[in-house]
C-alpha cells in the first residue's frame, strides 16, 4: 500500500464574483512516512490553500489527492471527516487550547471526541508530554503555562490520535526565536521518531534547516528549493 501523503496536478481555482483566482497551479507533491517537508513563500501565494487541500478541510478543483493510498475525491463527508479525525494532526499558528482544561485533559479530548478514554490512551498522552518536556505541568491550564510550553501541547494533542499525517501553520508565529527553534526541533523528533510524514508552512527560513526537504509557493506553483541555500 502506497503510505503517506499524495497530490498530483492539483489546482484550485476560487471564484470571486465575476472574477476566478487560481490559487494552486498543478502542485504536485510526494511526502513520504519519516519526512519531515516545507513550504515558504509570499503572502497570497497559496500556502494556506496549499494546507487546506492536504488536510481534506477543502477540495481541489482538479488534480488527485491521496492519502495512504486512499483518493479523497471518493470520500463521502463522513468518511473525510473520520479520515481528518484519525490520519491528521493539525498544528495551527496558535496552539488553540481549551481554556477550562488541563494539560493532559487537552490530549484526552482528542480521544473523547472519536470514542472514549483506555488506559492505553491516557498512557500514550503522558508518554508523548513527556517527551516533548511537559510531564510536570500536565495539571496546568492554558493561563498559568508559557507560550512555547502551550504550543508544545498542541504538538503533542496532533500526535494523540497517532495520525499519519502531520500539518502545520506557521508553528512558530507565536514564539520568540527560541521558543520557535524549541517547537519546530521538536516536531521534527517526534516526526522521525514516529515516522509520519508531515508539511510545515512557515516565514521563517531559520526553521528550514530542521526540514529534511524545501518547497517554495510562487503564485500557486510549488518549486523545489535547494536546501544548500539554506
Ligand atoms: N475563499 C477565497 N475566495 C477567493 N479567493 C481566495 C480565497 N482564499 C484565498 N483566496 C486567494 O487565493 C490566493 C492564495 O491565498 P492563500 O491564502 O492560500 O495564500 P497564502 O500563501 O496562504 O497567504 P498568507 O501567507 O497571507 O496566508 C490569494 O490570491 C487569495 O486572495
Amino acid at each position: 500500500m502506497t503510505t503517506g501523503l499524495n497530490l498530483s496536478n492539483v489546482s484550485k481555482i476560487y471564484q470571486e464574483g465575476n472574477n476566478q483566482v487560481k490559487a494552486l497551479d498543478e502542485v504536485s507533491l510526494t511526502v513520504n512516512p519519516g519526512e519531515f517537508v516545507a513550504v515558504i513563500g509570499p503572502s497570497g501565494s497559496g500556502k494556506s490553500t496549499f494546507l487546506s487541500i492536504a488536510g481534506a478541510l477543502l477540495q481541489a478543483t482538479s488534480g488527485i489527492v491521496e492519502i495512504n493510498g486512499k483518493e479523497l475525491s471518493g470520500l463521502s463527508a463522513k468518511a473525510l471527516s473520520n479520515l481528518r479525525l484519525q490520519e491528521i494532526g493539525f498544528i495551527l499558528q496558535t496552539s488553540n487550547l481549551i481554556p477550562y482544561l488541563n494539560v493532559l485533559d487537552q490530549l484526552l479530548l482528542v480521544k473523547r471526541m472519536s470514542g472514549s478514554v483506555s488506559k492505553n490512551d491516557k498512557t500514550y498522552a503522558m508518554e508523548l508530554l513527556e517527551n516533548l518536556g511537559l510531564k510536570d505541568i500536565l495539571k496546568n491550564f492554558p493561563d498559568q503555562i508559557s507560550g512555547g510550553e502551550r504550543q508544545r501541547t498542541a504538538i503533542a494533542r496532533a500526535f494523540m490520535n497517532n495520525p499519519s499525517i502531520i500539518l502545520a501553520d506557521e508553528p512558530t508565529a507565536s514564539l520568540d526565536t527560541s521558543r520557535a527553534h524549541e517547537v519546530v526541533q521538536l516536531i521534527g523528533k517526534e516526526v522521525k521518531s514516529r515516522n509520519k510524514a508531515a508539511i510545515m508552512v512557515t516565514h521563517d527560513e531559520r526553521m528550514l534547516q530542521y526540514c529534511d526537504n524545501v518547497y517554495r509557493m510562487v503564485d500557486g506553483r510549488l518549486e523545489v528549493r535547494n536546501l544548500a541555500h539554506v
